[in-house]
């Protein structure tokens, strides 16, 4: 199967979403690992499937993708000198990254309370940056109480989410938060996230620098092309099992 552009099936913890996607990789074609087995070398490529109308879609997307792309580099190097460390010091682990965008859509749902756009969950790569309409539905767990709190949607502005990978690098400053999508009845929705992925062979792990004998690293390394196929199994495959957290390669 190859999940690029349009679907409508993604599970979210082994429960079916209540949105329809259609998903664009930034580089084209993307490498990938060709399985979720940790001993399987081979790879494979993710190649976007371009729809014939609108026909402007591609060039558009190219566009946006390339201001994105330079908008991510930013912002991780800005959390890099926040960090401590120098501004480019996560750049090298983006050669052949495997970011992607997706076109979200939450049709109106005659039943909200008892489904989600997306169900609750924390980005997986390094960062997100999504643009939203004025719709809203988007939810982000407080950790103070567990409660789930509106993001309001403000025109013109993104959200920027720390995915799990700026947790594990920064050893635990930074944290990806939990959220999620509520629906209604009465207005569709639409979103675009721009998820900022590194290339699949890097090993993440927190940063040399950030750690020391009073402060030791709180993961073991992981491979991320591997992290990101086993999650995207289960994004179509319902499983007896949670789908994989970096809460697994917990020290
Ligand atoms: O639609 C949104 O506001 C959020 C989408 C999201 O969390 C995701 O696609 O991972
Ligand atoms: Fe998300």
């Amino acid at each position: 199967m190859n999940p690029q552009g349009y679907n409508d099936i993604e599970l979210t913890k082994n429960v079916r979403d209540w949105k329809e996607v259609f998903d664009l990789a930034v580089n084209n074609p993307t490498v990938i690992p060709a399985s979720h087995e940790p001993d399987d070398k081979e790879v494979r490529e993710l190649v976007n499937r371009w729809p014939a109308y609108p026909p402007e879609l591609r060039e558009a997307f190219e566009e946006y993708a390339t201001e994105l792309e330079r908008l991510s580099h930013k912002l991780l190097g800005l959390i890099s000198l926040s960090l401590g460390v120098p501004e480019n010091r996560l750049s090298g682990f983006f050669n052949d990254h495997i970011s992607l965008i997706r076109l979200n859509h939450y049709p109106p749902c005659p039943i909200p309370h008892l489904a989600l756009g997306i169900g609750r969950h924390k980005d997986g790569g390094a960062l997100t940056v999504l643009a939203q309409d004025d719709v809203g539905g988007l939810e982000v767990k407080r950790k103070t109480d567990g409660e789930w709190v509106r993001v309001k949607p403000t025109p013109d502005a993104y959200i920027v989410n720390v995915g799990d990978i700026v947790q594990v690098w920064s050893n635990e400053k930074y944290e990806s938060v939990e959220h999620r999508v509520t629906v209604n009845s009465e207005r569709e929705r639409f979103s675009i996230p721009f998820f900022f992925n590194p290339d699949h062979h890097v090993m993440v792990e927190p940063l040399e620098e950030l750690t020391a004998e009073q402060n030791p690293p709180k993961y073991r390394a992981y491979n991320w092309g591997k992290f990101f196929a086993t999650r995207r199994r289960s994004n179509f495959k319902k499983l007896d099992v949670e789908n994989i957290q970096i809460s697994h390669f917990k020290i």
